[in-house]
């Protein structure tokens, strides 16, 4: 096991708190960071974050606290577990209290609504470092509910530097939650954060009372879309068919304990977009996402004819069933020559 003196969890929602669990078990101290003095309170005073992940109760070894200069100092690992969209605000507020040696690890899935960055790139422009040897994606198939439980799961560490992606590796690994690395930080941010508009997607056609069909067209014409973009973006293809892509796509898609797909359900019932986020009361993270990677797509000349729907449907107040209309009644294409630069790759082979 590595040594870690300390590490800190920012952000105590459903996935902070059960990452900041499963470092304890793994034997670490960690301080947990909670923005609201209500809500510290009361995971402090019932050892368990009622709200956020019922029935996980919190080793003695964590503490938490809504102070930042508390939860930092000797903290030689600090994971940001706070929404994508309030990534760039608290990372702005930690850097001057973030030990130098402190390796940052982000578990956010999303885009940056305004800029269209990414999470690394936030992190760069940000923080001005040259590189990103202190900074690794954590991702891959993983929710808060099953890993809080100690349910076997196997998910990505990600730095284009191998050793901080295999300390990052050492640190979480544990009997129940093995992890591999890769090196593909775009591939893995970007396959974790555009999963979720296709879980949005899902959650429709299941409000919609459609079938399991549906669902794994569905799923994989959206990987092909999301391949699309990553590829165009700079993304090795390989890392779609990783847990980072396709693993991530499977469980958003199908889990009940999945927030994008029940915030799509209720749409497809009928809610607005706000009233059905308000409905999940956690973060949803594709409706952003869905934005970001409709202009990211258009800016790069890409096709993605089910983030154009989700976006439409979000944003321009198109129904469900005219977004299924449209899907459905595109001009005929290929399946194959469609994926991932394949087409430009099997081109070149063939001449
Ligand atoms: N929940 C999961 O199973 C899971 C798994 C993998 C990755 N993630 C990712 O982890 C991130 C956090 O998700 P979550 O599920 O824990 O969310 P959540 O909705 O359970 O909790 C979000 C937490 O962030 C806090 N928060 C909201 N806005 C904030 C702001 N502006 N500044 C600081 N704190 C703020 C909230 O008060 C809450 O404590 C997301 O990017 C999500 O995609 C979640
Ligand atoms: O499934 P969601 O929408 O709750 O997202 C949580 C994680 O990204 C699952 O890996």
């Amino acid at each position: 096991m590595v040594a870690v003196e300390k590490a800190a969890v920012l952000g105590a929602g459903s996935w902070g708190t059960a990452l900041a669990v499963h470092l304890a078990r793994n034997g670490h101290a960690v301080s947990l960071w909670a923005r609201r003095a209500g809500l510290a309170e009361t995971i402090g005073a019932a050892r368990e974050n009622v709200q956020y992940l019922p029935g996980v109760k919190l080793p003695e070894t964590v503490r938490v606290s809504t102070r930042l200069e508390e939860v930092l100092a000797g903290s030689t690992v600090v994971v940001f577990a706070v929404p994508s969209h309030a990534f760039r605000g608290t990372l702005a507020a930690a850097l001057a209290l973030l030990p130098a040696e402190a390796v940052v690890i982000n578990v956010a899935k999303g885009l940056e609504e305004d800029s269209l960055q990414r999470m690394s790139e936030v992190y760069l422009q940000e923080s001005g470092a040259a590189d990103l040897a202190r900074y690794v994606t954590f991702s891959g198939p993983s929710h808060a509910e099953e890993v809080g439980r100690n349910l076997p799961t196997a998910v990505v560490a990600s730095s284009p530097f191998a050793s901080a992606a295999e300390f990052v590796q050492e640190l979480f690994m544990s009997p129940s939650l093995r992890v591999y690395t890769n090196p593909d930080t775009v591939g893995v941010e970007l396959g974790g954060a555009l999963k979720n508009i296709i879980a949005l997607g899902t959650g429709i056609a299941d409000g919609l009372g459609f079938g399991d069909n549906a669902k794994a067209a569905l799923m994989t014409r959206g990987l092909a879309e999301i391949t699309r973009l990553g590829v165009r973006l700079g993304a090795n293809p390989l890392t779609f068919g990783g847990l980072a892509g396709v693993g991530d796509l499977i469980v958003t898609c199908t889990s009940r304990h999945s927030r994008n797909r029940r915030a799509g359900i209720e749409i497809g019932r009928g809610r607005t977009p706000e009233e059905a986020q308000a409905a999940v009361r956690m973060v949803v993270e594709g409706v952003r996402t869905t934005r970001a990677a409709h202009l990211l797509s258009r800016i790069h000349g890409v096709e993605m004819p089910i983030t154009d729907q989700m976006y439409r449907v979000l944003f321009e107040g198109l129904s469900p069933a005219e977004a299924v209309k449209h899907l459905m009644g595109r001009g005929r294409t290929r399946e194959i020559e469609e994926v991932a630069g394949f087409d430009v790759w099997w081109s070149r082979k063939r001449s």
